[in-house]
């Protein structure tokens, strides 16, 4: 009944999924939630590869947190791309950035993490393309992973010659354990997908957008006797820790962010990582 008269507020489109985006004109984050299993798709679509840049960031939050408020019944992140889930952050949001635009970007991020990390209903990512870095700490945030074969994720940030946040690592570590996880981030190994379901960083694989789409629905279906406050309890008692960790530290973190990025060798190795990118189009 609640859940009826939450949903209402969104626009009832023709098929039975209501659209709405957090700015009111759907733009970078496209959200649509199932009228009959009130299921939210979080779609991604900033091309070419999703890189997440400031204003990605502020609508994915601003949705977030519609979500949260009308009592969605879980998530579904996707992208629009068949062949990326998300590049990871915008390079150009690290590379002779200004200081008042990276402070706000990095914040967005922080706010992300924590409000998906946190989410109160079940969260699934589909990852339908690649997922390195950035990209791969979205999908780490959702509570279960079905990936399309043949692509790639990891947190492979040591390779850009950058330091993987705590956060990020804890995020993976929670997943895959330590081990792992120090043999991952310190080689920045990107998994193919056979890889990451082998190491339990994926739980499924499926053979196309299509049938990842289809398994992730079926995730939901694991809830179907089960209490959703003792759900959604038990899942914040499991991740109060790691997100406490960030929480108590934002200031902290954001100041290694900004220092961190702009040491003179790490803007050099950006610089020449973006051109790298650059010239392996070309070739
Ligand atoms: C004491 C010290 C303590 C330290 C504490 C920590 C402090 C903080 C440290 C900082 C941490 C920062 C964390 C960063 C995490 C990240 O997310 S970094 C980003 C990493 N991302 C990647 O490495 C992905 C790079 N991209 C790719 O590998 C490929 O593009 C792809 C596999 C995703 C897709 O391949 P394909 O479909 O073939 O597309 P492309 O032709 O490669 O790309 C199209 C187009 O997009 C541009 N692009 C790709 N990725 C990015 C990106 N991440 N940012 C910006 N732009 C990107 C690419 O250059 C192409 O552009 P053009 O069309 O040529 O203009």
């Amino acid at each position: 009944m609640f859940l009826r008269s939450a949903l209402s507020l969104w626009p009832l489109a023709r098929n039975g999924t209501r659209s709405y985006s957090s700015t009111g004109v759907t733009k970078l984050v496209a959200v649509t939630v199932d009228d009959q299993t009130g299921i939210a798709t979080v779609n991604l679509q900033r091309p070419p590869v999703n890189s997440l840049n400031l204003e990605l960031l502020t609508e994915l939050s601003s949705s977030l947190t519609d979500l949260e408020k009308n009592k969605s019944r879980g998530i579904i992140l996707k992208s629009y791309s068949d062949a990326v889930f998300s590049a990871g952050i915008d390079i150009l949001e690290m590379y002779k950035c200004e200081e008042e635009r990276v402070t706000l970007f990095w914040s967005a991020l922080q706010e992300v993490w924590i409000k998906l990390y946190g989410h109160f209903a079940p969260t699934v990512a589909c990852i339908n393309g690649h997922a390195p870095a950035g990209g791969c700490l979205l999908a780490l945030s959702c509570e279960y992973r079905v990936m399309v074969k043949e692509k790639t994720i990891g947190l492979n940030e040591t390779k850009l010659g950058i330091v993987a946040p705590q956060w990020f690592i804890a995020s993976l570590v929670n997943i895959i354990g330590q081990r792992q996880s120090e043999v991952a981030l310190t080689t920045g190994k990107m998994f193919t997908t056979e890889e990451a379901l082998r190491i339990g960083l994926v739980d499924e694989m499926a053979e196309n957008t299509e049938d990842a789409f289809s398994k992730s629905l079926e995730f939901f279906k694991k809830f179907k006797n089960i209490s959703p406050f003792a759900r959604a309890q038990t899942k914040a008692f499991i991740r109060e820790s790691t997100i406490q960790a960030l929480v108590k530290n934002r200031e902290k973190d954001l100041k290694m962010f900004i220092n961190e990025i702009r040491k003179e060798n790490v803007q050099k190795g950006l610089g020449q990582y973006l051109e790298s990118l650059k010239k392996r189009k070309v070739s």
